[in-house]
């Protein structure tokens, strides 16, 4: 492959809705698009998945944008890259920083499968040809308000819901759903809210038959979590906890988590998501595809990396409308009866709408 030019693009979009969880609330959207643009004159796009705060993890989109232009760009525009499973290796010059890196090297990607002219999921070893769909559900001022909701997707076709907790907004709007909707796939999100001296509140949580409760201790922990799990009949699912297959591999060993959610950005790239699939595959483990609230380029990512065989859950995967009044791609993601159809088209198979893009650009460079 040899790359002629990068462009960064700065992009800013408002929610269609806010979204709050235990640890804050986002009404709009700061992402990076990155345009990787090779000497065949194809163009793979990524996307960074920071939000403009290190509540999620450390990385922001301030700090995404310094470490791509000022280490990652000058990286790759180094040495010619033979196939993106090789960037990986080559970022690992940069510790850590897995959002900034997994943007660029996804943009690789999509270049690499333009130009074998096969599409990304394919390009990645993916088997699916559609996927099945969730929907996370933020906190809400009122149960009512979150009950109106959850019908509303279901009605929509949603193949499972996820609903974010935090202590006083936990056992009872479960047991509220629960009399709703007793047969519902159900699962929580806590988002780290919660510590081993809660054991004995979390163990209330058994009774409502929940799919997995994600992560529901510290984000940098995965030794009570060990203990969590050893005391709780419902599954638990590790999402902040997991940067790297080796922490994948720790995690199980340990019996941290019986499930794993994966998302590109977290984990550094497409690449390391393949180990985690493999991993996860060889012990096991059911994955699924997490969500950062992604514009048209990064939900295309998702789409393409569930297609592998490993994600046997319904992922926080919904369609450009459930987020955005107009996505950046085109078409736009759409879901049939809970399903998105992976596109068979060469590289993410949406192509982006460089007018829209264009709109809503507030920072360019190109290298
Ligand atoms: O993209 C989606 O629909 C789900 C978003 C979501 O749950 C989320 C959004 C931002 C930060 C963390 C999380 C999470 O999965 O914990
Ligand atoms: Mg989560």
């Amino acid at each position: 492959m040899e790359i002629d030019k990068i462009i960064l693009r700065q992009i800013k979009m408002d929610l269609l809705h806010p979204f709050t969880t235990s640890i804050g609330t986002e009404y709009d959207k700061d992402i990076i698009l990155v345009e990787v643009i090779g000497k065949s004159g194809l163009s793979g796009w990524g996307e960074s998945v920071s939000i403009v705060e290190p509540i999620y993890n450390e990385e922001t989109v301030q700090t995404n944008w310094h470490i791509m232009n000022d280490f990652l760009i000058p990286l790759l525009m180094k040495e010619p890259v033979r196939h993106p499973d090789e960037l990986y290796e080559h970022f690992k010059y940069v510790r850590g920083n897995f959002n900034a890196k997994a943007a660029l090297e996804g943009a690789v990607w999509d270049l690499y499968a333009k130009e074998q002219g096969t599409s990304l999921a394919q390009a990645l070893g993916g088997t699916k040809e559609k996927i099945e769909v969730g929907v996370s559900v933020g906190i809400q001022d009122s149960e009512q308000k979150m009950l109106r909701q959850i019908e509303g997707y279901l009605e929509e076709g949603y193949k499972r819901i996820k609903v974010k907790i935090k202590p006083g907004w936990d056992v009872s709007i479960l047991k509220g759903i629960r009399k709703e909707f007793p047969e519902i796939p159900l699962m929580a999100d806590a988002n780290c809210a919660y510590t081993l001296g809660d054991l004995e509140h979390l163990r209330r949580l058994d009774e409502f038959g929940l799919m997995m409760i994600e992560q529901p201790l510290a984000h940098d922990d995965i030794i009570d979590h060990a203990e969590l799990q050893a005391s709780l009949e419902t599954p638990i699912c590790l999402d902040e906890s997991i940067h790297s297959a080796e922490d994948a591999r720790k995690a199980i060993e340990l019996g941290s988590c019986k499930i794993v959610n994966l998302k590109i950005g977290r984990v550094g790239g497409l690449t390391e998501s393949k180990k985690i699939n493999d991993i996860c595959v060889k012990h096991g483990i059911p994955v699924w595809c997490g969500g950062m609230l992604e514009a048209g380029i990064g939900r295309a990512h998702n789409i393409a990396v569930t297609s592998l065989s490993g994600f046997t859950l319904p992922g926080d995967t919904a369609p450009s409308s459930h987020y955005w009044k107009q996505d950046i791609i085109l078409p736009e993601v759409d879901m049939e009866e809970g399903y998105i159809s992976v596109p068979k088209g060469p590289g993410i198979g949406f192509e982006p709408d460089l007018a829209r893009i264009e709109e809503l650009t507030v920072a360019t460079r190109i290298y």
